[in-house]
Parts: structure tokens; C-alpha cells; sequence
């Protein structure tokens, strides 16, 4: 079986290594040998790491997918993997990508020429690195109605948030760390800006609710905009801040079924799960009607664990040439609209400076309830160590933390705008979103 791999950097290098390392026992699991034809790489003149003979580089990458059974794709960005993926299927070789801005962005017309050409698309690693959450999204559950599915599902967001909460790094320096670590994707604003775990998204939601959800359907937000006084904030009021990713059941405004997804930053209590998910962690919760709450947890990022899910595709793939058959194929048979941003519906914890006086807080209070938003609680915070400490210390000011129950989107925003033209309300400080509780 000759397997071709495109890309020969941080994923390509551990799975150059895995093929080698490994040949005779995925031999076994097989049934034939795998024999790596090729490896292709931009610049065949920068040394590599040892384990890749320097016999197997090359840079004619078209003509390497010709001469393939399977073809890795572990290079990344949209073209000119995309026209190399269709060209291997063309070719009837099966393929393993891991490349999740492609499979976002024109999946289903990967999955089309696969479906036509009776080869595997196969895509483990383009989520939650080693986590194996695709398949069990693509094949163990399909039997079953899914309702939601929420998690963290880029390593480098959840390595830089943890280290500005627990070492007090700032959000560059975390990067660096994260990027040197090989968790980032070439362009760290994939990751910082949420486009990597929106990608993510869209793909899970594809596969959990059967309908075509690309990148831009995603409702995304990143963590640039979050400062070291959230983070901190977030431990005082028994939170922690997580990027999360979440695709769920909805309905419209008519009462229209649909999927809403959506990647934001989110405080999530300190007692849940996701709370505990540390440095380039991943985990994802899959909520689905017959099966209920499943978790699914591990390593998110970095060329080994990710080597490990492009690996166990290439074994299932080989093994259906040795031994007939196929994967599943893709279709987006359901055809679900996907809901506005504004549709979304979770709780808020909203900080506030507002004039300390009596009735403050009944006006901040009818101004939520004219959207419809519900309050859980109110809590005046005891002084902070900001420029207003002097105001707050002498009784001007008070810093008030107000957490809503589940509210739409379309009503926080309303509210937010309401409250910020309050002449009692001095500043709105921050307005995050409150997941897991
Ligand atoms: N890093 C991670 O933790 C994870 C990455 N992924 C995905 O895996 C893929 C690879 O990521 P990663 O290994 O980090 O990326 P790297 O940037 O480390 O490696 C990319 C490799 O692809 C080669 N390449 C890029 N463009 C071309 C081209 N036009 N022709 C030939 N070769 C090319 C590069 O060649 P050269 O070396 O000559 O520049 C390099 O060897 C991406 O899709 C990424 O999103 C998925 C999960 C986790
Ligand atoms: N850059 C990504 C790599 C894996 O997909 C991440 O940080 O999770």
C-alpha cells in the first residue's frame, strides 16, 4: 500500500515517524505493508528531522498524489491542498487530511468527489487533535439524535488563557510559548482571532446535525479583546475563562428549526469539567437524546497526538482497500437553516460601574426587564485595585456583577445598549457569556 504525505512540519514530521517506526505492527493491523512513497515539502534543501529520508522529499507534490494508494495531507491552508486532494481522488487514492480551515471552507465538495470516486475521506485529526471525537460524532452516534455539542477545542486559546490565569503571562507572551510548543497553526490569529475552533465547528456541526455548516455560518469571537482584569475577575467571581465552541438545536423567531454555532470566549464555573481542562487540553461534551452526556478528552494540539489521529485514518482506510468496503459518506441530508447569532440563548454575567445611590439598581433592574431578561443574581463586588478604587473606597461608585438567566443574544445586546445610556451607569465593564452551569 503506498502512502503518499503532503507536508512535513510540525503534524507531517510525527507522522513520518509513526509510519516508520511503527511499519512492521501497522503492517500487521493492515494486512499489507505501508510503504511511504513520498514526502512533500515547499523547500527540499531545509534539513529535516532525521527520521525522514532525504530520498523521499519532494516539491512535485501533483505528481506525488499520483503515484499513492493514500494520500496525508498534513500541509494546511486552502490552496494548494484543495486541488491536491481532489487530484489524489481523482487518482482513486483514499485520503487523510487534517485540515480543518479546508474542510470548513468546501468540505462538502470533498466529500462529494470522494462519494463520486468511491474512495475514503477520512478526517480524525482536523478536530481536538488526538481526541477521537470525529468518529464517534460520524459513526458511534449516528444512530442517535444529537442535540448539542460544546467544548474546547483549540489547544493554543486554552494553553494562553490558562497560563494568563494561573502564571499571570500576557496574551502575547503565552503565544510564543504556545507557537515554540508547535500547538499554534502558521498564522497564530487562526487561533487567537477563533477561526480555528470556528472551523472546528462548522465540521462537528456538520457531522452532528447532518447539514452543510461552512466557517462563515459561524458566529465567532475571539480572545484578543480579553484583558488580564477578566481572567482575574472571572477566578473572584469562582469562574474560569475558556474558549468554547458550541453547536447546538435551535429555533427561529417562528419557531423554525435550525443549528446554532457559535465560538466565543465564556466563564465557566469553576466546579464543571471544562473548568479543569488545562494547558493545550481539549474536550469536547456531546449531548445527545438517547446516549445523553458523553465527554471526550485529551490532547488538542502538537505534531505527536495529532500524528496519532491522522494514523488510526490512515490503518481504517488502508484496511478498507485490503479488505473492501468504505467509510462513511458524508451528506447533509437534513438541510437545517443555520440561526443567526442573535438567536443563540445563554446566561450573561454583566460588570458595571454605576453611581451609589439608592434606586441605581431598581433602574439597572427595569431596563432588563424591558428586554426580557431575567436576573439570577445581583452582586455588589467589594472595592477593586483599578483607578476607580478611590471612587468605590468613598462610596461614589459601585461595581455591581449581574448574572441573567439564559437570555438571547438579540435581548443582551438590546439590554447592553439600554443600560449604557443610563445616566447612573458610568461604565459597562465587560459582558461575558456564562456556559456549563
Ligand atoms: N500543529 C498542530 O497541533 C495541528 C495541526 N493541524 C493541521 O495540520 C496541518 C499541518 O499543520 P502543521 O504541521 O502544524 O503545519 P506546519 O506549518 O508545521 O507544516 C506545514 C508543512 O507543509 C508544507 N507545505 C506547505 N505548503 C506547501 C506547498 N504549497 N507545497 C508543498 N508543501 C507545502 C511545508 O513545507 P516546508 O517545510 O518546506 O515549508 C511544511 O512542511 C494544518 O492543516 C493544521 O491546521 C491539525 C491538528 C493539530
Ligand atoms: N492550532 C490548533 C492546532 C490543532 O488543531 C490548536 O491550537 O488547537
Amino acid at each position: 500500500m503506498r502512502v503518499a504525505v503532503l507536508g512535513c512540519g510540525v503534524v507531517g514530521t510525527q507522522v513520518v515517524r509513526l509510519l516508520t517506526t511503527q511499519a512492521d505492527d501497522l503492517a500487521a493491523r493492515v494486512g499489507a505493508p505501508l510503504q511511504l512513497v513520498g514526502v512533500a515539502v515547499r523547500d527540499t534543501s531545509v534539513e529535516r528531522d532525521p527520521v525522514v529520508d532525504p530520498a523521499l522529499l519532494t516539491a512535485d507534490a501533483e505528481g506525488l498524489v499520483t503515484r499513492a494508494d493514500v494520500v496525508v495531507e498534513v500541509m494546511g491552508g486552502i490552496e494548494p491542498a484543495r486541488g491536491l486532494i481532489l487530484r489524489a481522488i481523482e487518482h482513486g487514492a483514499a485520503v487523510v487530511t487534517a485540515n480543518k480551515a479546508l474542510l470548513a471552507q468546501d468540505g462538502p465538495t470533498l466529500y462529494a468527489a470522494a462519494d463520486a470516486a468511491g474512495v475514503d475521506l477520512y478526517f480524525e485529526a482536523a478536530v481536538a487533535g488526538a481526541i477521537p471525537i470525529v468518529r464517534p460524532v460520524r459513526e458511534s452516534l449516528v444512530g442517535d439524535r444529537i442535540r448539542r455539542v460544546l467544548g474546547i477545542v483549540n489547544g493554543t486559546t486554552n494553553y494562553v488563557l490558562d497560563k494568563m490565569a494561573t502564571e499571570g503571562l500576557d496574551l502575547e507572551q503565552a503565544v510564543k510559548e504556545a507557537q515554540a510548543l508547535g500547538y499554534a497553526e502558521a498564522d497564530p490569529t487562526a487561533d487567537v482571532e477563533g477561526y480555528d475552533a470556528a472551523a472546528k465547528a462548522a465540521i462537528l456541526a456538520s457531522l452532528a446535525f447532518h447539514t452543510r455548516v461552512s466557517l462563515d455560518d459561524v458566529d465567532r469571537e475571539g480572545i484578543t479583546a480579553l484583558t488580564a482584569d477578566d481572567v482575574a475577575w472571572a477566578a473572584r467571581t469562582g469562574h474560569v475563562l475558556k474558549l468554547l465552541a458550541i453547536a447546538e438545536r435551535g429555533e427561529a423567531e417562528d419557531g423554525t428549526p435550525g443549528v446554532q454555532v457559535r465560538v466565543h470566549p465564556a466563564l465557566v464555573p469553576a466546579s464543571h469539567p471544562l473548568a479543569g481542562v488545562r494547558g493545550a487540553f481539549n474536550a469536547v461534551f456531546v449531548e445527545a437524546e438517547a446516549a445523553g452526556e458523553l465527554m471526550f478528552y485529551g490532547r488538542g494540539a502538537g505534531g505527536a497526538p495529532t500524528a496519532s489521529a491522522v494514523l488510526g485514518d490512515v490503518v481504517s482506510v488502508a484496511r478498507h482497500r485490503v479488505l473492501g468496503g468504505r467509510g462513511p459518506v458524508e451528506s447533509s441530508y437534513a438541510d437545517l437553516p443555520v440561526l443567526p447569532a442573535e438567536a443563540a440563548r445563554t446566561r450573561y454575567q454583566m460588570r458595571l460601574d454605576v453611581v451609589d445611590r439608592p434606586g441605581v439598581l431598581a433602574q439597572v433592574a427595569a431596563v432588563l426587564a424591558e428586554h426580557g431578561v431575567s436576573i439570577e443574581a445581583v452582586r455588589q463586588t467589594p472595592v477593586g485595585d483599578d483607578a476607580l478604587e478611590n471612587a468605590l473606597a468613598a462610596g461614589e461608585i459601585a461595581r455591581l456583577v449581574i448574572t441573567t438567566h439564559a437570555a438571547t443574544e438579540r435581548a443582551l445586546r438590546g439590554t447592553v445598549e439600554s443600560i449604557e445610556g443610563l445616566d447612573v451607569v458610568r461604565r459597562v465593564i465587560s459582558v461575558l457569556r456564562v456556559e456549563g452551569a
